[in-house]
């Protein structure tokens, strides 16, 4: 029986976010402990096989295991704790659900190499790649709110982040990648509003995230002058 859950996590991290919305929907008590990702710990190395975050610690009655890949600890989280159902009953669209989950994080994959990118030619690129994916998006979606209808899923707790990043990224660099997709659009407002995903994000991440994004990429600062 799971005694205690440890969220090890980054204020800026989509990945990290995705994981607070699912124990906020399911109204799990959990620890959240922020590192410095420029200069991780030693325990957390020892915990995180990739050195990445999020990492959840799950203790039980045996002891503690550290789970990580933020997909796997949604899954895990909405398998063992009770509070909302996050994957419709069906077979079939849970695995559907899973594979949107996954399209998210090919999304946050696209949009990390962005941030980096300086050569105007790749980051156009980059931006159709994305503006690509997001269409392929609003042909997933129905009538709203949220994705799978009037229930919050593990999909929604996903995008929602990516959309929060976007909000920032879009200040600094207009990227119109989902400025003519109106589902899109209408899904990225109704979970804006959505409480676990503004208690989830913090009210300091726009601030943080523009002086991040500033800070690392000459590009992006270039065009917000
Ligand atoms: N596939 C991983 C990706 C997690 C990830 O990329 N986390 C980033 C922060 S947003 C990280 O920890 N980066 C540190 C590093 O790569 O050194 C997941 O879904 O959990």
């Amino acid at each position: 029986m799971t005694t205690s859950l440890k969220l090890i996590s980054h204020k800026l991290c989509p990945y990290v976010q995705r994981a607070v919305i699912a124990l906020k929907e399911k109204g799990v008590p959990f620890e959240r402990i922020d590192i410095d990702l420029a200069d991780k710990p030693d325990w957390f190395l020892k915990l995180s096989p990739l050195g990445k975050v999020p990492v959840l610690v799950v203790t039980t009655d045996e002891g503690e295991v550290a789970l990580f890949e933020s997909n796997v600890i949604c899954e895990y989280i909405e398998e063992t704790q009770g509070g909302a159902q996050l994957h419709p009953a069906d077979p079939l669209k849970r695995a559907e659900h899973r594979a949107w989950m996954e399209f998210g994080s090919a999304i946050l994959g696209d949009l990390w190499g962005l941030e980096t990118t300086t050569d105007p030619a790749t980051f156009e690129s980059k931006r159709q790649a994305l503006a690509a994916k997001f269409a392929r998006v609003e042909g997933a979606l129905g009538a709203g709110p949220y994705f799978a209808g009037d229930k919050f899923s593990l999909v929604d707790a996903v995008f929602a982040p990516i959309f929060r990043y976007f909000d920032v990224f879009d200040e600094l660099t207009e990227l119109g990648v989902f400025k003519d997709l109106p589902k899109v659009q209408a899904w990225r407002a109704e979970l804006a509003k959505h409480p676990s995903v503004r208690t989830a994000v913090g009210a300091d991440y726009p601030q943080l995230l523009r002086a991040f994004l500033v800070r690392h990429d000459a590009h992006l600062l270039k065009l917000a002058a």
